[in-house]
């Protein structure tokens, strides 16, 4: 059994919206997950409906077992949440801000812990300062200190790093994996293509309420490893030489650009061979240039390829 396990979950809002098509996602125990998805996909709304923040219009849902529903709260209390939108009292002091949240959830009173999580986040040193007092950054870091409070196992974030500086980012990256290393189930989302491949174990692209992808990082990044090399000819030509035709090259720009793509992980490339091909075939090179396909590449491909299916 997933940590985190979703069947056909839709999400119609009032007012008709299908925010949720029917989403069906496993989550195993102690991994991360980054859902990208561009504005309005439907990241927060999924979130939410495993929070029990919303409640999906059909399907079902279950956290370690427990079904979001029928039994919220077994599953909520497995469950931390670190908003989007910064929602903090600003009068409170940081550590009772803390305190009071493992409270909410009926846990006994425990100061050591409460030290603990505020030192891994590096907010020891302003837990008797008011909210108010704080940074940007730092109030995301209370907001994660309070997700932690009542020790869940499983932790979402809703876009943790919008619009935080390269810094903080950082250290949010830090903070997350040191959290999987203590065993918790991260599912994050995120619009930053770079943040899902430095942290997530398994990358999950969503597009208007539809998943599009779930798959390991590793054997998306196996994908990634094609490259194009792309060979500038001095002269154009009008079609690929006969004695290049097996190569699987293309003509672009003209005639002017020969394109080879090729796999970065091959133990033969077979570049060598090919640019004394191209002299053979008496092709004047000018400029080479190299292309590798991102992570990016492949997202917004999906997302168009999925635009013009619906179209
Ligand atoms: N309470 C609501 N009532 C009606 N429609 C809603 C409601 N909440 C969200 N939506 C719509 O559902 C869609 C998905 O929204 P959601 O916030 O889940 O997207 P998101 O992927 O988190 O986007 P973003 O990256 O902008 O935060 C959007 O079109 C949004 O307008």
């Amino acid at each position: 059994m997933a940590m985190v396990e979703l069947r056909q979950v839709r999400k119609i809002y009032d007012g008709g919206f299908e925010a949720l098509k029917g989403v069906d996602l496993d989550i195993e125990a102690g991994e991360i997950l980054a859902l990208l998805g561009p504005n309005g996909a439907g990241k927060t709304t999924l979130i939410s409906t495993v929070c029990g923040l919303v409640t999906p219009s059909s399907g079902t849902l279950t956290v370690g077992g427990h079904d979001v529903l029928a039994d919220y709260r077994a599953a909520r209390s497995l469950i931390g949440l670190v908003p989007q939108e910064v929602s903090l009292e600003p009068f409170e002091k940081v550590s009772n801000t803390v305190r009071l949240s493992r409270g909410l959830f009926g846990k006994p009173r425990n100061d050591a812990l409460i030290e603990d999580i505020l030192r891994r986040l590096s907010l020891w040193d302003k837990r008797d300062q008011p909210i108010r007092a704080l940074s940007g950054g730092m109030k995301r870091r209370v907001l994660i200190a309070k997700a932690l409070s009542h020790e869940p196992e499983v932790l979402f974030l809703d876009e943790p790093t919008a619009g935080v500086d390269v810094e903080l980012r950082r250290d949010m990256w830090e903070i997350v994996a040191d959290l999987k290393a203590r065993g918790v189930t991260i599912i994050l989302t995120t619009h930053y293509i770079e943040e899902a491949e430095a942290i997530a174990d398994r990358i999950g692209v969503i597009n208007n309420g539809e998943i599009l992808l779930v798959e390991e990082k590793a054997s998306l990044m196996k994908r990634l490893g094609r490259k194009e090399l792309r060979v500038e000819l001095d002269e154009p030509v009008a079609s690929i030489p006969a004695t290049l035709q097996d190569r699987s090259l293309r003509l672009e720009e003209d005639g002017r650009v020969l394109v080879y793509d090729y796999d970065t992980a091959a133990e033969r490339t077979g570049l060598a061979h090919l640019m004394s091909e191209l002299s053979a075939a008496g092709l004047r090179v000018r400029d080479v240039d190299t292309r590798k396909s991102t992570l990016e590449d492949i997202f917004v491909g999906l997302v168009h390829k999925q635009e013009e299916n619906a179209a």
